[in-house]
């Protein structure tokens, strides 16, 4: 269930690394309990440094942050077993059967024995078949999902997952998508760190966009995407024109192709584009011009990354 309730609240979070590099720039971030948060940013961005300064891998040098109430710098121990990673690369247990590690990575969090849990998990990742199989042995894909594993053996209420689906093919990267969605399912909270676009349009309740440390944007995915998203129509004449005709001149409109074409770019923030060119169409009929087509498209998630990095860098 989503609800306002904060699972994880971040004030002022900066990581400056030895050298100088500032990979999180007063950082406020606040999840909600239940929902799937898409942390978007390109490469650098800090995503994976913000993912460690919670998970304790990365001591933050300013700013504080509350797990569930509880202080990460004070409480660190009651925060972090409620806590689940999955990193971006398998770095131990290569040698390890899969159930045995699974089952191990449960005890490192002070739980006692559940081969019943396990065995849900690994039914539920289809790892059931592969227990006994050494890691190593296991193709790409097989090898992430015994990371989601190892990640919810400990029944975390939180979950980070770094990049999951990076270098993975479409059909995994789908199936990831529905494993990710259980996990919402049971009421566990998701973080995904993606440079996919698509993954954040598919996955996330909210999106935070993050670049050069620093947070440009949280909201609503469909907020975010009616606020700042834009209406395109192209609309093909039956008969070129030299002018545009007085009569459509408060449309957002331009001829293009060499007076072959309309287009309507408009819309931005008010999620009326459709409305607009619908409008438009009424128009163009009352002043007797004649379309032989008509194109039209929403701006998406990357539209909006990619006018919001462009609008970052020109202020930098
Ligand atoms: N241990 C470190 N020492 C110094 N600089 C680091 C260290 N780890 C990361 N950085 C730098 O901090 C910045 C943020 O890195 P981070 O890995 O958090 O970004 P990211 O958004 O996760 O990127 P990617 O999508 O490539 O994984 C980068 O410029 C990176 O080079």
């Amino acid at each position: 269930m989503l609800s306002s309730d904060p699972i994880l609240e971040l004030e002022g979070l900066t990581k400056v690394y030895p050298g100088g590099l500032k990979a999180l720039d007063n950082v406020d971030l606040t999840i909600r309990r239940g929902e799937i948060f898409a942390l978007l940013g390109p490469n650098g961005a800090g995503k994976t440094t913000l993912i460690g300064a919670v998970c304790g891998l990365v001591r933050p040098t300013s700013g504080t942050m509350r797990v569930f109430g509880h202080d990460l710098a004070t409480e660190w121990r009651q925060a972090r077993s409620r806590i689940g990673l999955v990193p971006q690369e398998l770095s131990t247990d290569m040698f390890e059967p899969v159930k045995r590690a699974v089952a191990y990575s449960r005890g490192l969090f002070g739980l006692p024995p559940n081969p019943e849990r396990i065995e849900e998990i690994l039914r539920s990742l289809s790892l059931w078949e592969k227990r006994d199989e050494r890691i190593m042995a296991l193709s790409g894909g097989m090898k992430r999902r015994v990371l989601i594993a190892k990640a919810l053996a400990h029944e975390p209420d939180l979950l980070f997952l770094d990049e999951p689906t990076a270098g993975v093919d479409v059909e995994l990267r789908k199936g990831m998508w529905r494993i990710i969605d259980q996990m919402r399912e049971r009421g566990v909270t998701v973080i995904l760190t993606t440079h996919y676009i698509e993954e954040a349009e598919e996955m996330a309740d909210r999106v935070g966009i993050i670049s050069g440390g620093r947070i440009l944007m949280v909201d609503e995915k469909d907020a975010m995407m009616s606020r700042l998203g834009r209406t395109e129509a192209h609309i093909t004449l039956a008969k070129p024109l030299d002018a545009l005709p007085a009569a459509l001149g408060h449309f957002p409109v331009e001829l293009e192709d060499g007076g072959n074409a309309i287009c309507y770019r408009g819309g931005d923030g008010t999620g009326k584009g459709k409305e607009e060119v619908a409008a438009l169409t009424k128009a163009l009929i009352a002043a007797g011009i004649d379309y032989s087509g008509i194109d039209t498209r929403e701006s998406s998630l990357e539209d909006i990354f990619v006018t919001l990095l462009g609008e970052d860098e020109d202020a930098a």
